[in-house]
């Protein structure tokens, strides 16, 4: 089983720390969401391949790095994750997204999915699930699921706050998925909810609370 990789600096606790705070709105609450991401993405594509070209600098000619292997898709997991995306296309212009729509049935805590559209390729992409939360684990074991039964054979999880619940959950469901995180808390309460946590994010984020 692969260990979660938390982020650990500096710059993101300070932004996740402005996130939790009850006070901060909607307008700063969404480009926090956004900064953060852009940050993870940064780790979560570490690991992609380069290959080297010829490049003709105004000095002379040399060779250096480029991307190369498999192209990639981000997969917001409505409607929180799609906070995530822009941060993530900033750094990533070219990757396709695709879209899950689940919401988490509030008396059974159960993911109910209501949309789903991936990109006509995905089963050849180095996927990237976004969610900022991953509470009980419900929504990011179904999505990662569903990716699967398309075809999809290279998964990654970003979330902003991870339970230890939510970690267990998917970690042992699929453990074959990277889990990349910003923060993990300490527990959840009676009604699923991370703690300390920052509360609905998807509320938060759209000022629907
Ligand atoms: O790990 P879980 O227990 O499944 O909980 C996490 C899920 O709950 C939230 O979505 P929510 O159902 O509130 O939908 P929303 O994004 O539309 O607000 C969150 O964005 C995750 O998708
Ligand atoms: O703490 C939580 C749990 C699920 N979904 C959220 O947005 N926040
Ligand atoms: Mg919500």
């Amino acid at each position: 089983m692969k260990q979660p990789f938390i982020m650990n600096h500096p710059l993101i606790d300070h932004k996740v720390t402005l996130l939790r705070d009850k006070r901060t709105g909607s307008k700063e609450f969404r480009a926090l969401i956004s900064e953060i991401a852009m940050f993870m993405c940064y780790e979560a594509t570490r690991n992609l391949s380069t290959t080297e070209i010829e490049v003709e600098t105004p000095i002379c000619k040399t060779t250096a790095k480029t991307l190369a292997g498999k192209k990639l898709a981000f997969v917001p997991i409505l409607r929180a994750g799609l906070g995530m995306v822009d941060g993530v296309l900033n750094m990533i212009p070219a990757a396709k997204v695709g879209h899950i729509g689940l919401y988490r049935d509030p008396v059974t805590k159960e993911p109910h999915e209501y949309y789903c559209k991936l990109p006509a390729d995905v089963e050849n992409r180095d996927v990237i699930l976004l969610d900022p939360m991953l509470a009980t684990g419900g929504s990011a074991v179904d999505a990662v699921r569903l990716l699967k039964n398309h075809g999809v054979k290279s998964i990654k999880f970003m979330c902003i706050i991870a339970a230890p619940e939510g970690l267990d959950a998917l970690t042992k469901a699929h453990p074959d998925v990277e889990v990349y995180c910003a923060a993990l808390d300490e527990k959840l309460n009676d009604h699923a909810y991370i703690v300390p946590g920052l509360g609905d994010a998807g509320d938060r984020i759209f000022g629907t609370l």
